[in-house]
């Protein structure tokens, strides 16, 4: 399985994306919506919150008065920890249930939503890690927009978390939504493709699945190639011509291989070792007799 996190600052459109990637197919946990869940009335959560904030953050029905929570966490640090530290434990449980619900229902790849991703450290479960950035004022703007908020509550929000340049460099993947939707969807598609392939490579359980399915394309190339020039160009490089030149590249490329190795980070690597396996691979049996024989026949 593999857990795809999706970030950003506060009402930087990490909501919009992730209706992308919902429309896209992906199922997506939602930190926001786990954590509204664990302050309705009467849960462990609420019962905790309410005996360290006292009732006055309570509407008349019992029920948390969110936007006067927000009002007194956003404005105070001190206030804000104990409010995280008190739902913490509810929230990453939540999470959990939620992910493990999905994959009962047999997802292999599931987008977790969570503005705190870096905040939390839970970004060390996530790959790749998609920060969806916003330059501070279009940020500022649009969070008063979306809800009514005077600047001061605004900012007050905004400085509560990590800074957005800060997540945009600890990304794997970073969207860019200073844009229009438009621009954000044509970024999206862009990404998407990539998402996809990292997605998907890194689902496989073992990266030797990676190398195996590159190895077997290999064989599956080189036999259908060694049938034609069989038939095209039945002595078309000897033998001992052909193992030469066998020997220096398969050499070339395994140097080559353990330069990339060295260098690079793993998510790239992953898509190089499928080329390099293939390559290896295509160039191993190129030398080898039963491909002679193949061409041969
Ligand atoms: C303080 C609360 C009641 C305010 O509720 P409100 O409905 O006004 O805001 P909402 O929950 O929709 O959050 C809006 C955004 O605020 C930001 N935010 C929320 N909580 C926090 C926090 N503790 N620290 C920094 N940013 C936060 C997130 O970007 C979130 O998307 C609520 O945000 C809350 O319970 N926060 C603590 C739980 C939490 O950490 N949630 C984030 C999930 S990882
Ligand atoms: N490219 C865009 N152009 C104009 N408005 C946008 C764009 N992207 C998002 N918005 C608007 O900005 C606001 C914030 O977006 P959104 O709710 O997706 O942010 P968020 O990161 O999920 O916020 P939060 O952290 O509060 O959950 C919304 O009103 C949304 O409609």
């Amino acid at each position: 399985m593999r857990l795809v996190g999706l970030t950003g600052g506060i009402a930087s459109g990490k909501s919009t994306v992730s209706n992308l990637f919902k429309s896209h197919g992906f199922p997506v946990v939602d930190a926001d919506l786990v954590a509204r869940y664990v302050l309705k009335k009467d849960t462990g959560g609420y019962n905790k919150v309410v005996a360290a904030f006292g009732e006055e953050i309570l509407e008349a029905d019992g029920e948390v008065d969110r936007p006067k929570l927000g009002r007194i966490v956003f404005s105070d640090n001190a206030k804000r920890q104990v409010l995280n530290r008190l739902l913490a434990p509810y929230i990453s449980s939540g999470i959990f249930c939620e992910i493990l619900k999905l994959w009962l229902k047999g997802y292999k790849v599931i987008v977790l939503d969570i503005p705190l991703l870096f905040e939390t450290k839970m970004d060390k479960w996530t790959k790749p890690v998609v920060v969806v950035w916003v330059d501070t004022e279009t940020q500022l703007q649009r969070l008063m927009a979306r809800d009514g908020s005077t600047e001061e509550d605004a900012r007050n929000r905004i400085n509560a978390q990590m800074a957005m340049d800060l997540k945009r460099s600890k990304a794997d993947i970073v969207i860019d939504n200073t844009g229009s939707l438009e621009d954000l969807e044509e970024q999206f598609r862009k990404i998407g493709d990539e998402t996809f392939i990292i997605a998907a490579l890194m689902a496989m359980r073992h990266p030797k699945s990676i190398v195996l399915s590159g190895a077997l394309t290999a064989l599956i190339v080189m036999t259908v190639l060694s049938t034609g020039l069989g038939r095209i160009v039945p002595n078309l490089i000897s033998r001992k011509h052909t193992n030469s030149a066998a020997t220096v590249l398969y050499a070339f490329f395994g140097l080559r291989l353990l330069y990339i190795a060295w260098r690079s980070d793993s998510k790239s690597s992953q898509k190089k070792e499928m080329e390099e396996s293939f390559i290896l691979t295509f160039l191993a049996e190129w030398g080898d007799r039963s491909q002679i024989a193949t061409i041969a026949v």
